[in-house]
C-alpha cells in the first residue's frame, strides 16, 4: 500500500509553510524531499506524521486515513519519523533506548539486538545514549523509530553533523535496510550528493510550493530547481 498525500496546505499566521503540496511513496521506494531552508519540508513530515495540524487535504495509508489521528496513532499504522534534532533518552544505555521504542509491539517488533546490528550499534549496547558520538546517536534514533516496524519511515536531515564518511556510512545502511524490509523511506537532506545517490524519486520545494518532481537526472537538469535551490555552485547547502 501507498502513502499517499493531496493537496496539504499549512499557514502558520500569515505565512503558507506548505501549499497544495502532493506527495506519495510507494513501499521499498526511497523519495528525497529537497529544498532550501524555509521552503517546508520539515512541516510537511510534521503533517505525515500528524506532529502538525492542517484544516485541508488528506493523507491516506492505502485505504486508511491518516490525517487527524494523532502521532502515536499514525506510527502504530505504519507511519514513523525520526526528528531533526535527535531526541533520545539520555543517561539511559543504547539498549535500553531501543527496548523502550520496541515494548510499544512488544512481541511483534524485531528483536533488540538485531536491530543494533541493522544500524551499527551492536558494539555499544551498554553506552549511555548521551555520551554517544553525534553519528551514532542519528543511527540510534533510526533503530529506536525501526522497532516500530514501519512501513514507511520519515527521515528529517539523518545526516545533518555527519563527516563525509559517516554519511556514505549512512546511505548505505539506508539502502541495505530498505532492501531487508521493504518499507518506503522519505528522506528530508540538504546534501544534495546524498538524495541524488540514493533516491529514486526527488520532490523539490520551494516557498511551500512544490516546484519538481521526478528522478535524481531530472532534477539535476531542470531550471527551476536550479533557480531556486541548487544556485550558481550546483551544491546545494
Ligand atoms: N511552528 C511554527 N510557527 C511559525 N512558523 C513556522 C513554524 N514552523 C515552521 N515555520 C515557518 O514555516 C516555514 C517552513 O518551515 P520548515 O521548517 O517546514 O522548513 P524546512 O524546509 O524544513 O527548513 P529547514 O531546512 O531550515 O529545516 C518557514 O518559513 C518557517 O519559519
Amino acid at each position: 500500500m501507498r502513502l499517499v498525500a493531496e493537496q496539504l496546505t499549512v499557514n502558520f499566521g500569515g505565512l503558507l509553510a506548505i501549499a497544495d503540496v502532493d506527495i506519495d511513496i510507494g513501499p521499498g521506494e526511497i523519495v528525497g524531499l529537497i529544498g532550501a531552508n524555509g521552503a517546508g519540508k520539515s512541516t510537511l513530515v510534521n503533517v505525515l506524521s500528524g506532529f502538525q495540524k492542517t484544516r485541508t487535504g488528506s493523507v491516506k495509508l492505502g485505504d486508511s486515513v491518516l490525517l487527524g489521528l494523532s502521532p502515536d496513532r499514525i506510527a502504530r499504522a505504519g507511519v514513523v519519523r525520526t526528528f531533526q534534532s535527535v531526541r533520545l533518552f539520555s543517561g539511559i544505555s543504547v539498549r535500553d533506548n531501543v527496548a523502550a521504542a520496541a515494548a510499544v509491539l512488544g512481541s511483534r517488533s524485531e528483536s533488540v539486538d538485531t536491530l543494533l546490528q541493522l544500524l551499527d550499534l551492536a558494539d555499544r549496547p551498554d553506552s549511555d545514549a548521551g555520551s554517544l558520538p553525534y553519528a551514532h546517536q542519528r543511527r540510534l534514533a533510526i533503530a529506536r523509530a525501526l522497532a516500530l516496524k514501519p512501513k514507511f519511515l520519515l527521515l528529517d536531515e539523518p545526516a545533518a553533523g555527519m563527516s563525509p564518511n559517516e554519511i556514505e556510512d549512512l546511505d548505505r545502511t539506508l539502502v541495505a535496510l530498505r532492501d531487508r524490509t521493504g518499507m518506503g523511506l522519505l528522506l528530508i537532506e540538504h546534501n544534495i550528493n546524498l538524495v541524488m545517490s540514493i533516491c529514486e524519486r526527488l520532490v523539490v520545494l520551494d516557498g511551500g510550493r512544490v516546484i519538481a518532481r521526478g528522478d535524481p537526472d531530472a532534477i539535476k537538469s531542470n531550471t527551476a530547481v536550479k533557480d531556486a535551490y541548487l544556485g550558481a555552485e550546483g551544491g546545494g547547502h
